[in-house]
């Protein structure tokens, strides 16, 4: 079987995705982190009133003629208004987010005001009309949609629908990713470890991985490399009703590789299997029922890799979110020279320096798919496509940053 490439590969897999997972209403504060179903609309105008962006006087700024006298005729406070009307000659005492008096169209700032405190002030700079008044309507009006379907809850935006006025929002439930290792080999770090055996990591990193994305991570545990217990353990991951399976290992050529046959034999329809890239290059998808299933390559920096490259967008197009298939690369510049690649795209752990140029990425030496000291170590990958020509130090790259 030839194989696929990664944007081929990529593109399938986000395109298998049954349908996003379904809306569920939260209270704002459980809404950190979770991607709208719908877009949102301003329940309200912010700032309802015209209100002042300083600590001073509200005054006409006809009136502000250096060394003028004003008359302080009364005061505005944050949620306390100055109810009367300003006329020339006049100021009310005015604080930071109180509303604007009628008559008044300036804030002179207490600074440029002598006599603050007293009943008459005397105006010492003046300032020009409309000078720290925010008018209605400045930030957002009634009806105006500020964030739209798909837009994940960071803090500006969990900020600005609770101005808006939302107590609660329509946001996409977590997508249930369920996680399985595989392989006779392993054991759990701090079991007891015997001379042929290898502590499983993977199902710890590609957990993590997906939380930080905004899924809920199933640990299925590890099965061994028979058929009657991948058997079990896949169809545990059925009645949880996880919306993806991700196995851990068995996924290359070898006759204790049985995963792929296992699915299959519980109907699973094969997306592709071995994608044109190193490390990674026994990955494979399909679906069971509506379950998609992500196979990847028991070595730690493979699984971590392809997470990266294809569990992370995954999740993303299950909460619904437009960008999940946005070329996440970035451009840099290499630190050393590269030989010429063959035919799977390379993703070399390396290190980022901030130059002149831009980001400068020099891969490490060791690049063994089972390092995961050099994976923890690396800041990003350096990409290099298949079949690249030999690169010298300082052309032009792409990479994808890890942290
Ligand atoms: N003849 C060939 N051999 C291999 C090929 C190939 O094309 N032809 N591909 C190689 C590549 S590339 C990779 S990657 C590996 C991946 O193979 P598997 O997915 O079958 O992985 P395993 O054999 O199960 O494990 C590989 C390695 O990783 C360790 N491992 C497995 N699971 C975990 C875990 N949960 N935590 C930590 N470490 C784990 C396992 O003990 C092995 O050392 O195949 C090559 N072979
Ligand atoms: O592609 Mo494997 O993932 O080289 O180690």
């Amino acid at each position: 079987m030839a194989l696929t490439p990664v944007p081929v590969a990529l593109r399938a897999l986000l395109g298998s995705v049954p349908a996003p997972t379904a809306p569920e209403t939260l209270p704002l504060a459980q809404c950190a982190g979770r991607v709208l179903a719908e877009d949102v609309m301003a329940l309200r105008t912010q700032p309802p009133f015209a209100n002042s962006a300083m600590d001073g006087y509200a005054v006409r700024a006809d009136d502000l003629l250096p060394a003028n006298e004003l008359l302080v005729i009364g005061e505005s406070a944050a949620g306390r208004a100055f109810a009367g009307r300003l006329e020339p000659g006049q100021a009310v005492r005015i604080f930071t987010g109180a509303p604007m008096p009628d008559g008044a169209d300036t804030i002179l700032i207490q600074e440029n005001a002598d006599g603050v405190g007293s009943t008459t002030i005397r105006v010492r700079e003046s300032a020009p009309k409309g000078k720290f008044v925010r008018p209605a309507g400045l930030d957002f009006r009634k009806g105006d949609v500020l964030l739209g379907a798909g837009r994940r809850l960071d803090s500006a935006a969990l900020g600005l629908a609770a101005a808006m006025g939302h107590p609660t929002l329509h946001v996409r439930r977590k997508p249930l990713v369920a996680i399985l290792a595989t392989g006779d080999e392993l054991v759990l770090p701090g079991e007891p470890v015997g001379p042929d055996q290898i502590v499983a990591s993977n199902s710890f990193s590609l957990a993590a991985l997906v939380e930080q994305a905004g899924a809920t991570a199933l640990d299925l545990g590890i099965a061994r490399d028979n058929y009657p217990d991948l058997a079990t353990k896949i169809e545990r991951a059925r009645t949880a009703g996880a919306d993806v399976l991700i196995t851990l290992g068995g996924a290359s050529v070898g006759e204790h590789d049985l995963v792929q046959e296992a699915l299959k034999r519980q109907g699973m329809e094969l997306g592709f299997w071995k994608i044109a890239m190193r490390p990674g290059k026994p990955m494979m998808t399909g679906l069971l029922g509506p379950m998609v299933v992500v196979g990847l390559p028991g070595n730690p920096v493979s699984s971590i890799v392809c997470g990266h490259l294809f569990v992370l967008p995954l999740i993303e197009a299950l909460q619904g979110m437009p960008s999940a298939d946005r070329d996440r690369s970035e451009p840099a510049i290499l630190g050393c020279d590269m030989p010429a690649n063959d035919e799977r795209e390379d993703y070399l752990r390396a290190e980022l320096v901030l130059t002149e140029a831009g980001w400068q990425v020099t891969p490490f030496e060791k690049q063994d798919s089972s390092m995961l000291g050099t994976l923890a170590r690396a800041d990003a990958l350096a990409i290099r496509p298949a079949f690249a020509e030999p690169a010298k130090k300082h052309a032009p790259c792409r990479i994808i940053r890890l942290r």
